[in-house]
């Protein structure tokens, strides 16, 4: 957004977990949804995801380089229709290793590599509980980019879903990184708030990218 009255700063949000607000230029914000508008394309395309317990997921969702349902990861569309998931491109995962450069000034160890991608598309009223990003084997951080609609993004512990937290406001370009003692921690999106993507940008909703290290052998 232009015209604000302080501008936005870094912030470390908890040990590990750092707010790097407009990280992604209006041009590669771009670039950005028109690749997940193709991700959402079947086969292994976008897909309403349903919990053990009967609930469903508000947020729709498309994965690549492995297929994450819940609770765990395969290599097609387990839950939806069965297709193989799409690839990991060698160019988002190079982002990856931009963003953890960027947030914590120190590369991630070669050995590392982001391998899987989870886009979650938000419709006005969507959300998304507090969970922990569990199923993955390798302590790398989980890099976060978001589009469209800006969300409040909820920051919490590794003990329990409930306090302490604190609430973020994440915007289209923001980047959140979480590493190290943060990884673990539950985390979910209370709201989304409707009306306020960019207008240049041509998306109603909001679209949210994380990149994650599986380390779970090929
Ligand atoms: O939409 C977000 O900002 C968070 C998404 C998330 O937590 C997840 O995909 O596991
Ligand atoms: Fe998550």
């Amino acid at each position: 957004m232009t015209g604000e009255l302080f501008p936005r700063e870094r912030a470390e949000i908890a040990p590990g977990a750092v707010h790097l607000p407009d990280w992604i230029g209006p041009r590669r914000q771009g670039e950005l949804l028109a690749a997940c508008r193709e991700w959402a394309r079947p086969p292994a395309g976008l897909r309403t995801v349903h919990t053990p317990g009967g609930g469903t997921m508000t947020a729709r969702q498309v994965c690549l380089g492995l297929h994450w349902y819940p609770y765990g990861y395969a290599r097609t569309a387990v839950d939806g229709d069965g297709a193989p998931v799409k690839p990991m491109p060698g160019w988002l995962a190079a982002l990856g290793r931009e963003a953890v450069l960027a947030a914590y000034g120190t590369p991630l160890p070669p050995a590392e590599e982001y391998d899987i991608a989870l886009v979650n598309f938000y419709a006005g009223d969507s959300r998304m509980g507090m969970h922990r990003d569990a199923e993955e084997r390798s302590g790398a951080p989980v890099v976060s980019l978001s589009l469209g609609d800006s969300c409040l993004f909820r920051f919490g512990n590794t003990v329990s879903r409930g306090r302490p937290f604190r609430d973020v406001e994440l915007r289209s370009g923001d980047l959140f990184v979480f590493g190290g003692p943060a990884r673990r921690a539950f985390h979910g999106v209370p709201k989304v708030l409707p009306g306020t993507a960019p207008p240049g940008l041509g998306l109603t909703g909001r679209l949210n990218i994380t990149l994650r290290v599986g380390g779970l052998g090929s």
